[in-house]
């Protein structure tokens, strides 16, 4: 073992690791690794912020090392949390937040903020409201996102339909796609993927489970098949039987390509998807707010993406360097870069005012819109998101839905099928506590 401020042989950092004992580099830097699920412009962009880290000081190392997607990073997690193989850092997406909060392997960030006295107010609120649970502050947000409507432009235009007005309601989706559906480009898709249902229900003012969401207390129930969700339900079956709905699976890039080559003219994609998608699509990309039903006022968007834990167990050498690493990612000009390269939101505004942004907005004007829709957001039960231990599993459920229903299951009971399954889930997972 060494101290921080001593080097270590590779022999010895071998040694190190299997006593759980801290690594360092040549340079005396006290190396730490962090999980992530960002590939494409995400990735690029986070090596480079972590380069600049590593460069920026003589103290600490981060090792950024990609697990796969969301969901493949977070299984590895559950087999090394706790245990010594645990990264000291790991990017977690956002219906991970009840199972990570109670997996007994993370320290809540808030004992940081309170022993460094890190002004938490400087963050966006609508951002960490997400994150919060009973006060807490549990991990670090990091790439946060919500979901948008993107639509080619040079469609509408061709369509007849005014290119700066994009549809708002469910019903004026409806009748846009039949005006844009041709032999070859399908009116609006949405990805088969049970994060746009929640966002579809949540801006209704609808509730994904009981109990408040589950922020009151375990959720017990889905309350998902109420009436917010069969009109979402309703409206992608609409779309379906009238021909002027494209289904492009569960994959990202599909939709995406498909979108881009023109076989569909409005899709719903992440934020973090905008700058990806307008700087390759062969025509003009407008982005609008999510769709919502024309019986529901519009409440907003419910935080998507990911945040960043810390694993307990570790040195307090790798802990301090974790959390070094992430008050610098919260800082203006990281997160001016970050939201710039990858269309994520800035979880610290002020990095809205930097001129790089400022900059980038007046040519990228589309960008704007993904931030206005999350700050004009009321903060509510609904748009705060819901917490379950088992919602991954749920999203699951809902995707089988979706496939159900565009397969011809009536929507009533295609989400029916998808509660009851989110039912048993929840409550395997609430006897086994
Ligand atoms: O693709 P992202 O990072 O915007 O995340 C979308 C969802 O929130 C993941 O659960």
């Amino acid at each position: 073992a060494c101290t921080n401020s001593e080097s270590n042989t590779s022999e010895q950092n071998e040694e190190n690791k299997e006593n759980n004992e801290v690594v360092t580099t040549e340079e005396g830097k006290t190396v730490i690794s962090f999980w992530h699920a960002m590939s494409g412009v995400g990735q690029t962009s986070l090596d480079s912020i972590v380069a600049d880290f590593n460069a920026s000081q003589d103290k600490y190392e981060v090792q950024a090392e990609f697990q796969g997607t969301y969901e493949e990073s977070l299984t590895k997690l559950r087999s090394v949390g706790g245990t010594k193989d645990a990264p000291a850092i790991t990017q977690v997406f956002e219906v991970g937040t009840k199972y990570m909060i109670e997996s007994g392997f993370v320290e809540p960030i808030q004992k940081f903020i309170d022993e460094d006295k890190y002004d938490i107010s400087q963050l966006e609120g609508n951002i960490l409201n997400y994150y919060t649970v009973d006060d807490e502050l549990y991990s670090m947000p990091f790439n946060s996102s919500t979901p948008v409507m993107l639509y080619n432009k040079d469609a509408f235009k061709a369509a007849g339909l005014d290119p700066e007005k994009a549809p708002a309601t469910f019903s004026e989706v409806i009748a846009a796609a039949a005006k844009l559906k041709t032999d070859d480009m399908k009116g609006f898709s949405m990805l088969t993927y049970g994060w746009f249902f929640e966002q579809l229900v949540a801006t209704q003012g609808g509730l994904y489970v009981n109990e408040e969401n589950g922020r009151a207390g375990d959720a017990t129930e889905a309350t998902f098949n109420g009436e917010e969700g069969l009109r979402v339900f309703e409206f992608l079956d609409t779309m379906n039987k009238a021909g002027t709905f494209g289904n492009f699976g569960t994959n990202w890039d599909d939709i995406r390509a498909a979108f881009q080559s023109g076989k569909v003219a409005m899709y719903m994609d992440s934020s973090a998807g905008v700058t990806g998608i307008i700087n390759n699509a062969p025509f003009e990309v407008g982005v609008a707010y999510i769709p919502y039903s024309d019986e529901a006022e519009r409440k907003g968007v419910v935080i998507g993406g990911a945040s960043l834990w810390m694993s307990k167990g570790i040195a307090e050498a790798e802990q301090k360097a974790a959390w070094e690493f992430m008050k610098y990612l919260t800082t203006p000009e990281v997160q001016a870069k970050w939201h710039l390269e990858t269309g994520y939101f800035a979880i610290n505004p002020s990095a809205y005012d930097e001129a790089v942004v400022k900059d980038a907005w007046g040519k990228m004007p589309q960008l704007k819109v993904t931030v206005d829709q999350l700050q004009s957001t009321e903060p509510s039960i609904a748009t705060q998101g819901a917490l379950i231990s088992v919602f991954p599993e749920s999203r699951q459920q809902v995707v089988t839905a979706l496939e159900n229903l565009y397969q011809g299951m009536s929507p009533q009971e295609a989400l029916d099928q998808a509660a009851e399954g989110t039912n048993r889930a929840i409550e395997i997972a609430n006897k086994t506590k």
